[in-house]
């Protein structure tokens, strides 16, 4: 089912947490709603899940305006962060509770639940209780159980918000393969960009109760609409006023060692620089510098490989040589 919000406004005092917000989400789709805290993330996924409603604007929902639709009459599956699951219930029966209350036969919720644990992972772990299992684990049988009453929108407010980096990575991808099993139409709030490019078909990007773009992940990484889009999506840099990315910066002993851009027009021309401090992190190093001509600070990212080639030293000289992030500043 599609999703369509048209001119959006909510205020909390004089304050608008969504300022004339329009958005469709398109049917099957996994859609991310990204921006920084505050930006108005849960209040527009609250808003299409009828539990915020809208000072004006509208929401359909498949065409139908839900505008003032009690969340019940919106067929929508619902996960949080920090997710409330029935204490005293078995995994099997957490995710079988919607069904039960449906009063749906007993024959078919039992064949349904199995398809879900299966899909979530979890058949293992059907007979334990919720504080027997993960965080992963719970949030996967959190999403089991809003799956379970076939909603037509499956709602995710940072679902893997509470967990540790590398369990969110496995869950996201994991989050990803669901959906491209299930197709139901997914809104994801996170505040995450890695999340966000990750799994994401369209992304929105919010800010101060605006949304700044919409576009696929390579759009708003190879074309971002302005300084906050390509800013947030990733860390920039200024370098002689230019906007760039540290790791499309080149550092070269010579200036004919820094190399040219691809494209002429995105290409910075070559800075002098001094090394201010050379940080190993894993793959990546860390460049500190300072602009000799303007003494403005910046930093380059550079494999590994390439720092070690370059044997670069605190108090040494270096040529930079950097491509523009796209569009803003072409
Ligand atoms: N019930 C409320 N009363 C007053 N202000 C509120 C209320 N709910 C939200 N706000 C404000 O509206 C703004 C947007 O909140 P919202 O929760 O939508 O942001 P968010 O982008 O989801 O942020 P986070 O990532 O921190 O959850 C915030 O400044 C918040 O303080």
């Amino acid at each position: 089912m599609s999703i369509s919000v048209t001119g959006a406004n909510k205020h909390y005092g004089d304050f608008a947490a969504l300022d004339n917000v329009s958005i469709d989400i398109p049917e099957g789709s996994l859609t991310s709603l990204l921006g920084p805290s505050g930006s108005g993330k849960s209040t527009l996924l609250r808003s299409i899940a009828g539990l915020d409603s809208l000072d004006s604007g509208s929401i359909e929902i498949n065409g139908k305006d839900v505008t003032h639709a009690s969340p019940q009459q919106r067929d929508i599956g619902f996960v949080f962060q920090h997710y409330a699951a029935f204490k005293h219930l078995s995994v099997r029966d957490n995710v079988a509770f919607g069904l039960k209350i449906r009063k749906k036969p007993k024959a078919e919720v039992e064949a349904k639940v199995d398809e879900l644990l299966e899909i979530v992972g979890l058949v293992g772990f059907q007979r334990r209780f919720p504080a027997q299992l993960s965080g992963g684990q719970r949030q996967r049988m959190a999403l089991a159980r809003a799956l379970a009453v076939d909603p037509k929108v499956l709602l995710l407010d940072e679902p893997f918000g509470a967990l540790d980096a590398k369990v969110r990575e496995d869950l996201r991808k994991w989050l990803r393969r669901l959906h491209d099993e299930v197709h139901v139409t997914t809104v994801l709030v996170t505040h995450d960009q890695q999340e966000a490019l990750d799994v994401s078909d369209r992304i929105a990007v919010l800010n101060k109760g605006r949304i700044e773009q919409i576009g696929t992940p390579d759009d708003l990484y190879d074309r971002p609409a302005n300084v906050f889009v390509a800013s947030f999506l990733g860390s920039t840099v200024r370098v002689n006023g230019e906007l760039v990315r540290p790791h499309d910066i080149r550092l070269g002993r010579t200036p004919e060692l820094a190399w040219p851009s691809l494209d002429a027009e995105l290409d910075t021309g070559v800075i002098k620089a001094t090394v201010q401090r050379v940080v190993h992190l894993g793959f990546e190093t860390r460049v500190d510098l300072v602009a000799t001509a303007t003494g403005e600070e910046f930093l380059a990212q550079v494999t590994r490989g390439d720092a070690n080639a370059l044997g670069l030293r605190t108090g040494e000289e270096v040529y930079a040589r950097a491509t523009k992030v796209p569009e803003i500043s072409a």
